[in-house]
């Protein structure tokens, strides 16, 4: 039986503004109780220009909801218009920092080499990565995902060493189920999801494998978060578009409801 805390984190991209941010997060606060976070970890991932409204509100009022960005620069401070430090995500008191999500990696040319990159600029200031893998349709179909898969992980992880990677969050979300609404079953995300854990195995140790979350991301919802979360390699889900209503992600957090 894992030990493992599942974690339900929203990915708003770019979606809702600082005030629409706030009344959002204040809706997920006044509908989840306290079993709900014990139960499941719940995080949003807001747009840079939402972090300190959000921070203020939860600062403010308490709130066990985490929060975090949704990419990280390489670098630590300089002539890097347009970008945002490790450091600057830290003082906002970020937990998560999603790196590598496809997007990043189709519309902005980010390859292994540069997720590695910013994996490293996530540890040095203290954030917990949500490390992004996943395949296209194109490489499904040849049978080819399970390896494209992990030589994402392995890419990503160069030189991260076993007391920062033993933190990680890795979530599996192939390409083609991204806002098309067109699920991986959940017998599919579980082979990768379980392969992931292998791969970990092999890179690091059993234990640590056995200690790190790997979530399922792709067209995720109410209706078929259960049978996905039943599977024993998959500990949560990265949620995009079902995330930006807040009664439908609170159902998700309460997948064993559903
Ligand atoms: O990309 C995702 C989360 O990072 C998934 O998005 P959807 O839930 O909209 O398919």
């Amino acid at each position: 039986m894992s030990t493992r805390t599942p974690l339900m984190a929203g990915n708003w991209k770019m979606n809702l503004n600082h005030l629409e941010a706030i009344a959002h997060v204040q809706k997920l606060a006044f509908a989840l109780a306290d079993k709900d976070y014990d139960a499941v970890e719940v995080a949003v991932l807001p747009p840079f220009t939402d972090l300190r409204s959000v921070q203020t509100l939860v600062d403010g009022d308490k709130l066990k909801i985490k929060y975090g960005a949704q990419d990280v620069s390489a670098h630590d401070s300089g002539a890097y218009t347009g970008e945002i430090s490790g450091s600057m995500l830290a003082k906002l008191k970020c937990t998560y920092v999603a790196i590598g999500h496809s997007e990043r990696r189709q519309y902005h040319h980010e390859t292994d080499e540069i997720v590695n990159a910013k994996i490293k600029a996530a540890y040095k200031n203290g954030l917990t990565p949500i490390l992004c893998v996943g395949e296209e349709e194109s490489v499904r179909e040849e049978g080819r995902h399970v390896a494209y898969t992990l030589a994402q992980v392995d890419g990503a992880l160069k030189e991260i060493p076993a007391e920062q990677a033993e933190s990680i969050v890795i979530a599996y979300e192939p390409v083609w189920a991204i806002g098309t609404g067109k699920v991986c079953g959940a017998d599919d995300a579980q082979e990768v999801c379980g392969a992931i854990r292998g791969r970990l195995a092999e890179l690091y140790s059993q234990e640590l494998a056995d200690a790190v979350r790997i979530q399922y991301g792709g067209s995720v919802k109410s209706g078929n978060v259960a049978e996905i979360m039943a599977k024993p390699d998959i500990d949560g889900a990265l949620i995009g578009g079902a995330a930006l209503d807040a009664d439908e992600f609170v159902k998700i957090v309460r997948f064993r409801d559903q």
